[in-house]
């Protein structure tokens, strides 16, 4: 569904990004991994349009979508679940729900919008209020139920589980999980290695730029100097 080939960016005169190719199935989970500042987000960037891409290609479904626009890029069926959830602070539950399909033209967002809190009964409770007053946790929920609402084919998520509390980020994972098991596609980047190869089916990681290792979720959970370097065992 999406094949990332040979990618290069960065930022001025630096190259972050060098050379990294990735490919992500229709139905998998597919997790990239690795340190802080290893390019991972900027890797993400690359694919919604929000940083050029320097040299490659990246394609979706059967087009080539490198130089597409941001905007361009939601419309083929990606989006994002960004890092820092940035929801709208100042918006009621039910308004992030409805900004989420501001791109769809249909008359089903109420009946999305409907599912979603059957998805996530914390929001139904909340749906009044707004959204900068939720705890962290259930801003995580109300951002992934936001990206859901434009009814992507593709849904990425940067660092679902940064500065949540374990037992929130293990709920995290359990509805990432439930999504998958619905049949969405996604390609999960995150710094919580455990979280991360514990739900994909394909696993890259990332170092300074480069892609170091690859294999399924459990081959690269089992390789000693994963486990050493990012899983803490
Ligand atoms: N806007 C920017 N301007 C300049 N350099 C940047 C910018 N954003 C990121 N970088 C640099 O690019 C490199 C890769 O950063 P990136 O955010 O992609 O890493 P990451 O793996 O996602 O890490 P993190 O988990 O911290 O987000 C780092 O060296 C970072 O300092």
């Amino acid at each position: 569904m999406l094949t990332v080939k040979n990618l290069h960016a960065g930022y001025g005169k630096t190259d972050v990004l060098h050379g990294i190719s990735f490919e992500v199935k229709a139905g998998q989970c597919v997790t990239l991994i690795g340190a802080n500042g290893a390019g991972k987000s900027s890797a993400l960037r690359c694919i919604t349009g929000l940083l050029p891409v320097r040299e490659g290609q990246i394609f979706f479904e059967s087009q080539e979508i490198t130089q597409y626009s941001g905007h361009r890029i939601v419309r083929t069926g990606i989006t994002m679940c960004p890092e820092g959830r940035q929801v709208f602070a100042e918006m009621s539950v039910t308004e992030n729900l409805k900004m989420g399909a501001h791109t769809r033209r249909d008359k089903e967002q109420g009946a999305d919008i409907d599912r979603m809190m059957d998805l996530f009964p914390v929001l139904r409770k909340r749906a009044r209020q707004m959204a900068g007053t939720l705890s962290g946790g259930e801003q995580e929920m109300l951002a992934i139920a936001r990206a859901l609402m434009s009814r992507p084919k593709l849904c990425i998520f940067d660092e679902p589980s940064l500065g949540l509390a374990p037992k929130i980020v293990q709920e995290v994972g359990e509805t990432i999980a439930r999504i998958k098991a619905d049949g969405m596609t996604i390609l999960l980047v995150e710094q919580n290695a455990n979280m991360a190869l514990g739900l994909a089916d394909q696993a890259y990681l990332i170092e300074a730029g480069e892609i170091v290792l690859q294999g399924t979720g459990k081959e690269l959970m089992s390789n000693p100097e994963v486990s050493n370097a990012y899983l803490g065992h």
